[in-house]
């Protein structure tokens, strides 16, 4: 096991004599090899748990051990195991992704720091067009991609990358999750942090959704599929001028997102389900309509606006 986290509890002071409990009793682990899921919204608790982790943050209950060792005793000992990529994006100035990544390699390895896996992340994430272009003059997507090569040009036991996939473009993304998984085969285990539910739902081995400082639910994503793994789930692009539309009594359930509806249904009534989203079409009450098996992204909805303990 690289990663023992047991009943970690972190509150902040909150206005006046409130506080905030930002990590309530969470407990979770990790294996070697493993891609772990962290999932939350904004201001979940997932950046306090990395901090807690990293030995940045100390927690007011609970342990944390990496390889077998607490990190409350000994809090360099993630700086020795653990890589990371911030959600923050790392300011590289004048220095360009080659000369950035390639330093942070000699920093981390020394003499045994080997220019060759460079050329391997760059052709990896086919790079080649920014390699030696002024950080502060790249893109958004090229600075994440550069800040993502300088957390594993020479990666710790445990890389932890905090929305490493943000600004990217959908075809470098595909060759970000290929470098991830390719560095678990030596054993590497990573967390991902993130929002983005389907990208993880690709991506991790087991996932843990967080939601207002608790885990609510954790396993493989089939198994926080739970509940809704058999569910197929309608989704619809509602016209902009709409108020309201009449949801069927087929509906499980609903969630909207703007102009998203999403409604979830048992698998007997997709054909009711196609008929009425064309009647919807029709009449134009929505432009588009998919149907598609539930994802985690279904799970993760149902359990979040329940906001309770379903397991942990
Ligand atoms: N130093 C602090 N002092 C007071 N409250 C804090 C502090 N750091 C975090 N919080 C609060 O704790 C809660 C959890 O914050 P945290 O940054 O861990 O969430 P998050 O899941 O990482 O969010 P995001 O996805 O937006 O980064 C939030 O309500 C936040 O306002």
């Amino acid at each position: 096991m690289i990663l023992d986290v047991q009943g970690v509890t972190k509150v902040f002071p909150g206005p006046g004599k409130s506080k905030k409990i930002a990590n309530d009793n969470i407990t979770f682990t990790i294996n070697e090899g493993e891609i772990f899921g962290l999932l939350g919204q904004n201001g979940a608790g997932k950046t306090t748990l990395v901090n807690q982790i990293l030995g940045l943050l100390t927690p007011d209950r609970g342990d944390i051990q990496l390889l077998g060792k607490s990190v409350l005793q000994s809090p360099t000992l993630a700086r020795s195991i653990c890589s990371v990529q911030p959600q923050s994006q790392v300011p590289l100035g004048f220095l360009t992704p080659k000369q950035a990544v390639s330093l942070i390699g000699k920093m981390r390895a020394g003499k045994k720091y080997d220019p060759k896996r460079l050329d391997m992340l760059f052709e990896a994430l086919d790079m080649g067009e920014w390699e030696n272009k002024e950080g502060q003059k790249l893109s958004g997507g090229a600075r994440r991609l550069a800040a993502f090569c300088m957390a594993v040009i020479v990666p710790g036991k445990l890389v932890i990358l905090d929305e490493p996939t943000n600004d990217v473009d959908p075809v470098r993304r595909r060759y970000l999750w290929q470098v991830i998984r390719d560095l678990t085969n030596d054993g590497t285990s990573v967390i991902l942090v993130t929002h983005n539910v389907v990208e993880a739902e690709r991506a991790v081995d087991r996932v843990a959704i967080i939601n207002e400082g608790k885990i609510l639910t954790q396993g493989t994503p089939t198994e926080v599929k739970g509940s809704v793994s058999n569910q197929m789930r309608l989704e619809l692009s509602l016209a902009k001028e709409l108020k309201e539309i009449d949801i069927p009594n087929w509906a499980l359930s609903t969630h909207q997102n703007g102009s998203r509806l999403f409604i979830s249904m048992d698998p007997s009534e997709v054909p009711a389900a196609i008929e009425w989203a064309k009647v919807q079409v029709d009449k134009g009450q929505c432009i588009d309509y998919s149907l598609s098996p539930s994802t985690i992204e279904d799970a993760y909805i149902e359990l979040t606006s329940k906001k309770e303990v379903v397991s942990s």
